[in-house]
């Protein structure tokens, strides 16, 4: 069962994140992160690997890209704000631009 994230986890998981380039959504409870890329193509690279990772959790990304930048927003819709499953992803999409 997915429940919104502890005020502890956002003290020790969503904290990191935002202090790595993640930042709250005003009037939400989701955050979101702008990766720039060289190129279209390094970004639909991102997009892609990142999609897997997405279907594979069940967890899925709002997301916005116009040429080499890739705007993400996470939020569990299904609780209404942040999960667990927010900061995981978050920390993968990272690792997979890192
Ligand atoms: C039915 C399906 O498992 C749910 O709708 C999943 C799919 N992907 C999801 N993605 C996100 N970001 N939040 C959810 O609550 C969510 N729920």
């Amino acid at each position: 069962m997915t429940e919104k994230l502890s005020d502890t986890a956002r003290k020790t998981t969503l904290q990191p994140l935002l202090e790595n380039g993640w930042s709250m959504v005003e009037g939400r409870d989701a955050i979101t992160k702008s990766y720039t890329f060289g190129d279209f193509v390094e970004a639909m690279g991102f997009m892609t690997r990142a999609a897997l990772w997405a279907e594979k959790w069940n967890h899925h990304p709002e997301w916005f890209n116009v040429y080499n930048r890739v705007e993400v927003t996470l939020s569990t819709h299904d609780v209404g704000g942040l999960s667990a499953l927010d900061t995981k992803l978050a920390r993968k999409f990272d690792g997979l631009v890192a």
